[in-house]
């Protein structure tokens, strides 16, 4: 972790939408605290506000009131600095460029390629396992492979946040046992401070140093746990008691949400 990696600060934020003339409170007095370099999963019931809340982190959508600072400055100006990568469940690639290209096109959003992007895109699909495949299109890969394309795209920029919205829900259980391990090699290969939506208990239990359990109607935070297992984290930790006591406590809370 280096110093150069920016906190993430939320305070009090909150967002409604209207919906057929009524408001929905998406997301109510939210505050969280991720230190710079950490990794933080959201976890919580279908319409808790996770995606509004990462989507507001990245800049892409704005809170009704409240704070979200990134190392002191607005999500929006860290994105168009390009400090800021994301991955979505829907990979997103474009199906007529390679491999190598989509990995290329945060360059091209930006209006620069630096001067050494293509050793840099290439160390990037070495790192995500996809070197034998840099010149093949989206069509030619599985969906494994399509995530890790979508994930070294998210990192090329070398951002300091990077945010990432189920990237392995659609992924059968074994494959994304493997992507986790994969991701929490390349981010410890390439730090960044993370935010991580999932639905999979054991996913956000292996991968983060604190899980936020939400809630939702109104969307909100009922817990953060901290994760005390130190990295890097072996695919055993998957089956050790510690692991599976801690995956228990959260699914209780969870359950504790759905009733509610
Ligand atoms: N653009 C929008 N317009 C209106 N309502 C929205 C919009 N985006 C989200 N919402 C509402 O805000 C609430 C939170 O939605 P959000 O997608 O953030 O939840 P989520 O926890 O990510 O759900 P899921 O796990 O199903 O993806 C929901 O009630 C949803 O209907």
């Amino acid at each position: 972790m280096t110093a150069s990696l920016p906190s993430l600060l939320i305070s009090q934020l909150e967002k409604s939408f209207s919906v057929g003339g009524k408001a929905v409170r998406a997301l109510q007095d939210i505050s969280l605290s991720c230190p710079e370099g950490s990794f933080t999963a959201l976890i919580g019931p279908s319409g808790c506000g996770k995606s509004t809340l990462l989507r507001i982190i990245a800049g892409l959508e704005s809170g009704d009131s409240g704070k979200v600072l990134v190392g002191g400055s607005m999500p929006d100006v860290l994105r168009r600095r390009g400090a800021l990568g994301v991955a979505f469940q829907d990979p997103a690639l474009l199906p007529w460029r390679s491999v190598r290209r989509n990995v290329a096109l945060p360059f091209d959003v930006l209006g620069h390629r630096p001067t050494n992007w293509r050793p840099r895109v290439d160390s990037l699909i070495r790192l995500v396992g996809l070197s034998a495949f840099a010149d093949a299109l989206p069509r030619q890969l599985s969906g494994g492979m399509r995530q890790r394309a979508s994930i070294a795209r998210a990192l090329v920029t070398n951002p300091s946040l990077l945010l990432l919205d189920e990237p392995f829900g659609a992924l059968d259980e074994i494959l994304r046992r493997s992507m986790n391990l994969e991701l929490q090699r390349i981010w410890l290969e390439q730090p960044a401070t993370a935010v991580l939506v999932t639905h999979d208990i054991e996913e956000a239990v292996f991968l983060a140093d604190q899980v936020v359990v939400m809630q939702s109607h109104p969307g909100r935070i009922t817990r953060i746990l901290p994760v005390p297992f130190p990295r890097p984290r072996p695919r055993a930790l998957m089956r050790a008691p510690e692991f599976h006591a801690l995956v228990d406590e959260l699914a209780t809370l969870l359950e504790g949400t759905q009733a509610a």
